[in-house]
């Protein structure tokens, strides 16, 4: 039982109710009482009324025929006696009797004001005849009936008011009790009931029985739980879903691809932080702006109309769109962007707005442009690389077909383009193609294509040719345009070119065969003796069939034991005595029989299988020289010519090195020849391998002396022993008096720079005479001996140390 105080508190807090109730439920039994009690009263008072008036029935039916009796024998007493009779009825107060035929007796009181009620009556004798002896009117006083009514009215008013009150408080009572403080719990809970508070129940104070769960208040508080929890359910959900809207709507502002949300009339509703990033826009200033029209400039917006209406009408029909787009920034900047454009549907499946996510992709877009580039076109030059050469030969060439014409195929290569890249360095060499590229391309029509093969090969494809005089014109102005010299590290080089040139479909109709044919025509001009062209013909297929052959064969030369070192003695001028040898290369292919360094070095020297060679050229010319010294019975040296490549492979200084320990040979035995042209190419590189040989103890000798650019300054730069003066100056000394003052003044010019000559090609004994009278330390030719394979240098050794002159 819930305390008083709780219980008062609830009647107070139910008391408007209540108060109410009573009210009207007072004002109702009130009315019903009232109206019962009148109508009870109004009963009583008719009674009381029929009363008297039965009682004045009476009184005529009693008193009539005796009062009528008395007066007719006029017995004033009796007369009087019957009248005090009938006045001491009740209510009767008054009689007044007429008598005939004028007397009138009155007896009793009316009082003032009184209601009264009288009835009259005629006093007839019943004799023989009637006579009519007077009449008696009898009047009744009322008060009594009105005080009786009052009085009842009182008595019914109290007792039915005080009847009515208490079963009302007893009604409000149950009622509060039963109903109205658990209305007031409910309304307290719904006032109470808020989002932060949908875990409490609602709980009624009464016991949990079965009839008080299934009553209107059970079934009230029910629903109203349910309701809670419902709502709690939905609650809960709601911020589950709050959650997730906020994760999602992190990670779109968050998201580093650029999101625009589009309504179903594709106007702009949001954009991301990565979107204004991107494009410069911020989000408020585009909203309700079509993503196609966000720019002031009108062209840009026209453009991007026209996409993106195609946009629009794929994402209907297909679902998507994406694709690669060259936008444009606020700011004007253009930029690639890789864009996704797909419809937002709701549950039924209803277009609600459009998505569209864009990602930055120049980055990757310079980067595929570049390798587009780059596997196309030669960097260098920017030409087209042989890739593309080849597609747009093979698209020239059905042009050809279709339009019957002929097309031209030029094969360049640069004469003496490994000298100067070997003698002024790379980045000569690079101006050079360069240059090259440009003057090539500056002989060329809009229609021709000149691209980079490699190296210092260029192709040159001339379209819509009509006979091979067109071919013969182009590449006479391309050798023409090469005369001037081109300034290459502040000195004037000329470089010539030689052209190969095939023909479609003379020569052949397929694009391969085509380069090939070119090739072979190319090789043809540089044999004619450089800066020239050469159309193809049959025989030529053999010419560049060979040379591969003789590189396959090369490859293997080594491996097959094919190759053999000679020796030819180099002796002093003045005694002929033997002072060191020269190891020279010799190929005896069982095919191609014996091959002269002339033939194969150059062919070793393109394909790097020079490095192979000059290693195997060192080790078993430092092993000879070990032997000889042996048979000799004292030091004689051996020199080991060195090209250009083999110089600069960066194992070169190592194989040398290598060579000394295997074979024992001390490394002032040892004599490297390196050609004059090697060393004008001034890097740092060639001085350095040069003063690590130096420093090992390994005389250095400037070969071929006079046929490059015989600038004397390098000499005093670099620490070479010797100078070898190129045979061809040596072998004319008798006949041309200049090779004989340039001889004189090699000789001197050495000698002033400390260093020791040698002088090659010689082969009479007036040359020795004058090599001697001019100061000559050491001379070589065939004079003395020819270069000897193994065996018979040997022999020669054992008996001929000397040579007598
Ligand atoms: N007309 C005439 N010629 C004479 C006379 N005395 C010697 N010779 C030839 O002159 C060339 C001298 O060699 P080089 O100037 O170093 O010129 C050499 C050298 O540059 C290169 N070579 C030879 N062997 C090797 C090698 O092992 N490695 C490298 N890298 N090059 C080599 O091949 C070139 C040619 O060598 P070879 O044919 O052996 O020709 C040799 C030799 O046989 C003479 O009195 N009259």
């Amino acid at each position: 039982m819930p305390k008083l105080s709780t219980r008062l508190q609830h009647f107070r807090k139910g008391s408007p109710l209540s108060f109410r109730l009573l009210a009207w439920i007072l004002l109702f039994s009130s009315a019903f009482t009232l109206i019962a009690s009148g109508i009870q009263i109004y009963t009583d008072y008719r009674k009381d009324l029929s009363q008297i008036d039965n009682r004045m029935d009476v009184v005529e039916s009693g008193y009539s025929s005796s009062l009528a009796r008395s007066l007719w024998a006029l017995d004033q007493k009796l007369l009087q006696t019957q009248m005090e009779g009938i006045l001491s009825l009740p209510d009767i107060v008054h009689l007044r009797l007429r008598i005939e035929p004028d007397s009138e007796l009155v007896m009793g009181d009316i009082p003032r004001g009184a209601q009264t009620r009288s009835h009259s009556f005629k006093l007839v004798h019943m004799g023989d005849e009637m006579f009519e002896l007077g009449e008696l009117t009898v009047t009744a006083d009322l008060e009594r009936v009105y005080e009786e009514m009052e009085h009842k009215v009182g008595i019914i008013l109290a007792t039915q008011f005080l009847k009515t009150f208490f079963v009302s408080i007893l009604i409000i009572w149950i009622f509060q009790h039963f109903v109205t403080r658990h209305l007031s719990t409910m309304a307290d809970y719904a006032r109470d009931f808020s989002l932060s508070n949908l875990s409490r129940p609602l709980e009624l104070d009464r016991p949990r029985t079965p009839s008080n769960e299934s009553d209107e208040l059970g079934r009230v508080s029910d629903s109203i739980n349910q309701m809670r929890e419902r709502l709690n359910d939905d609650v809960v959900r709601q911020e589950r879903d709050a959650a997730e809207i906020r994760k999602f709507s992190k990670a779109i502002e968050q998201s580093p691809s650029s999101v625009l949300i589009c309504d179903r009339q594709w106007r702009v509703e949001f954009a991301n932080q990565k979107f204004t990033q991107l494009t410069g826009y911020s989000g408020t200033a585009i909203l309700g702006k079509h993503p196609g029209a966000l720019s002031e400039n009108d062209l840009e917006n026209r453009e991007s109309r026209h996409l993106w209406q195609s946009i629009r009408l794929q994402v209907q029909r297909v679902g998507v769109w994406q694709g690669e787009v060259n936008s444009m920034r606020k700011n004007g900047e253009r930029f690639w962007e890789q864009l996704i454009v797909t419809p937002i549907k709701d549950s039924g499946s209803e277009t609600t707005g459009y998505l569209i996510l864009g990602e930055d992709i120049s980055i990757r877009k310079r980067y595929e442009q570049q390798l587009l580039r780059q596997a196309n076109y030669d960097i260098l030059t920017g030409l087209p690389n042989r890739m593309l050469a080849l597609d747009r030969l093979k698209l020239a060439l059905a042009q050809a077909r279709r339009e019957n014409t002929q097309v031209g195929v030029m094969f360049l290569d640069l004469d003496n383009f490994k000298h100067i890249n070997d003698t002024l360095g790379h980045d000569a060499g690079d101006n050079l193609l360069i240059e090259a590229a440009r003057r090539i391309s500056s002989c060329l029509r809009g229609t021709s294509t000149v691209a980079r093969l490699g190296g210092d090969e260029f192709l040159v494809i001339l379209p819509g040719l009509t006979g091979p005089d067109d071919s013969s014109q182009v590449a006479d102005r391309i050798l023409k345009t090469f005369s001037p010299p081109y300034i290459l590290n502040g000195q004037e080089v000329f470089i010539t070119t030689s052209i190969g040139i095939a023909v479609f479909p003379v020569d052949s109709d397929n694009s391969g065969t085509l380069l090939q044919h070119a090739d072979a025509a190319m090789y043809q001009a540089k044999h004619k003796g450089k800066s020239a062209y050469a159309h193809f013909a049959p025989e030529m297929t053999e010419v560049s069939h060979e040379r591969l052959q003789m590189e396959s064969r090369l490859r293997r030369a080594i491996e097959l034991k094919e190759l053999e070192l000679y020796y030819q003695p180099i002796v002093h001028t003045d005694s002929g005595n033997l002072v060191a040898v020269e190891a020279l290369l010799r190929w005896n292919n069982p095919t191609m029989g014996m091959v002269m360094p002339d033939r194969f070095i150059p062919l070793a020297e393109e394909t790097g299988l020079i490095i192979p060679i000059g290693e195997w050229v060192l080790e078993v010319a430092c092993k000879a020289a070990v032997e000889w010294k042996e048979i000799a019975g004292r030091n004689i040296g051996i020199s080991v010519n060195v090209s250009p490549r083999q110089f600069r492979d960066p194992r070169f200084t190592d194989a040398v090195m290598q060579a000394l320990d295997n074979s024992g040979l001390e490394a002032e035995q040892l004599e490297l020849e390196i050609t004059e042209r090697l060393i004008l190419d001034n890097s740092i590189e060639t001085a350095e391998i040069l003063r690590l040989l130096d420093r090992e103890g390994i005389r250095l000798s400037v070969d071929d002396f006079g046929t490059g650019y015989s600038a004397l300054s390098y000499l005093k730069s670099y620490p070479f022993d010797t100078l070898k003066i190129d045979k061809s100056f040596v072998q004319d000394v008798m006949k041309e008096p200049e090779d004989a003052s340039l001889v004189r003044a090699i000789i001197n010019m050495a000698h002033s720079l400390g260093l020791r000559v040698i002088a090659e090609g010689v082969e009479d004994e007036p040359q020795t005479h004058f090599l001697k009278a001019e100061g000559c330390d050491f001379s070589q030719g065939y004079f003395y001996s020819r270069p000897l394979p193994a065996t018979e240098f040997e022999a020669w050794l054992k008996t001929n140390q000397r040579v007598q002159i």
